[in-house]
């Protein structure tokens, strides 16, 4: 009998045919207050889960008593409580590299369109604004040849390096607990403190995953240390960010601007302060979200998920 595994997000088909070799799917395109309730009715005989976003804690473990194996849709896996896992000897995967590129590239977007106002000046044209030569008060600031400081040289990271050194001239300094040497022979990179990272960056740019050691890792202290024509840039997890300490850098002039494509609460808040903020451009956590990309995510997890259920390691098991 094929082990009967749940896919609860929206995948190609491709992804369902790899997988029915081998696994009876029982398929959500979305989890919502509908489907949700058939979702745990079904975790009850589930050896597979495969999807993203949903949180994964002893709660919802006491109800498959079934499962061997969770397979994200992503690289982060914060939504994993991954003791709870572990007590119930449960592995989990991830989808590491497939994305860096795609999610390098939406860093770059962040980068260019906070610097140069591109969304604040697209409104301003689309609503007929456009009436004279551009005033000086319309001016951003230049990228090439600025100072990129990385927080979390690592996958993401070192694709956005790679991009600023040698697409935009960028000097490129980052932090880690541990130094990443290839980033450092391949782009320049110059590792240093926290403090001197904030203090010497014309872009800060924050790519660490969601631990216990990275809530909050930067607030008000470290928009203090920044530059004023500082830019921030988030596509980490929301709250790697102390968001009210970002709310009043940006209020106060601390900072220049920055580029979010995370929050604390996603959705955001239609409330959110940021939301009002010109200097501030914001994305829907669109970090990995191309059609090929996320294809690519999908066929990763559903290997990792074959594999797992044969019994054999997958390749991209969290340790
Ligand atoms: N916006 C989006 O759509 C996306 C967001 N993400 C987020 O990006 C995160 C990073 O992804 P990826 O680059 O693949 O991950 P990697 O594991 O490759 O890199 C993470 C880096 O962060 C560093 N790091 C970890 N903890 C700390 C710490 N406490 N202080 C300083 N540096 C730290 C690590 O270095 P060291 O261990 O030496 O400290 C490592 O270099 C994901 O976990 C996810 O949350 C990912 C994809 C898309
Ligand atoms: O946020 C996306 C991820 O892959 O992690």
């Amino acid at each position: 009998m094929k082990p009967k595994v749940i896919v609860y997000k929206k995948v190609d088909k491709k992804v369902l045919e790899l997988l029915a070799e081998t696994c009876e799917i029982i398929y959500f395109e979305n989890l919502d207050s509908e489907t949700y309730p058939l979702f745990l009715n079904e975790l009850e005989e589930a050896q597979g889960l495969l999807g993203s976003g949903l949180k994964v804690d002893k709660e919802l473990l006491d109800q498959a008593p079934q499962l061997n194996i969770v397979c994200n849709i992503s690289v982060g896996y914060d939504n994993l409580d991954l003791t709870a896992l572990a007590e119930r000897g449960i592995i989990a995967t991830n989808t590491p590299d497939v994305l860096n590129d795609t999610v390098a590239d939406t860093i770059m977007g962040l980068i260019l369109s906070t610097a140069r106002r591109i969304p604040e000046l697209d409104q301003w044209v689309k609503t007929g604004q456009w009436e004279s030569g551009l005033a000086e008060k319309w001016f951003g600031v230049d990228v090439h040849h600025k100072v990129l400081g990385i927080i979390g040289m690592g996958g993401i990271g070192s694709a956005v390096a790679k991009r600023a050194h040698f697409g935009f001239d960028m000097d490129i300094i980052y932090h880690n607990r541990s130094r990443n040497e290839e980033a450092e022979d391949k782009y320049g990179a110059v590792y240093c403190s926290m403090e001197d990272l904030l203090k010497k960056s014309d872009f800060v740019c924050l790519m660490t995953p969601l631990t216990p050691d990275t809530v909050n890792l930067i607030g008000k202290r470290e928009f203090e240390l920044m530059k004023e024509s500082a830019i921030f840039i988030n596509a980490s997890r929301g709250k790697t960010v102390d968001e009210e300490a970002l709310i009043e850098a940006l209020q106060k002039g601390q900072i220049y601007g920055a580029g979010l494509d995370v929050f604390v609460q996603e959705p955001v808040e239609k409330n959110n302060p940021l939301l009002s903020m010109k200097n501030v451009v914001t994305l829907p956590h669109i970090g990995s979200a191309t059609y090929e990309t996320r294809f690519q995510m999908a066929m990763t997890a559903a290997a990792n998920l074959v594999k797992g259920l044969q019994g054999e390691t997958p390749p991209n098991l969290i340790k």
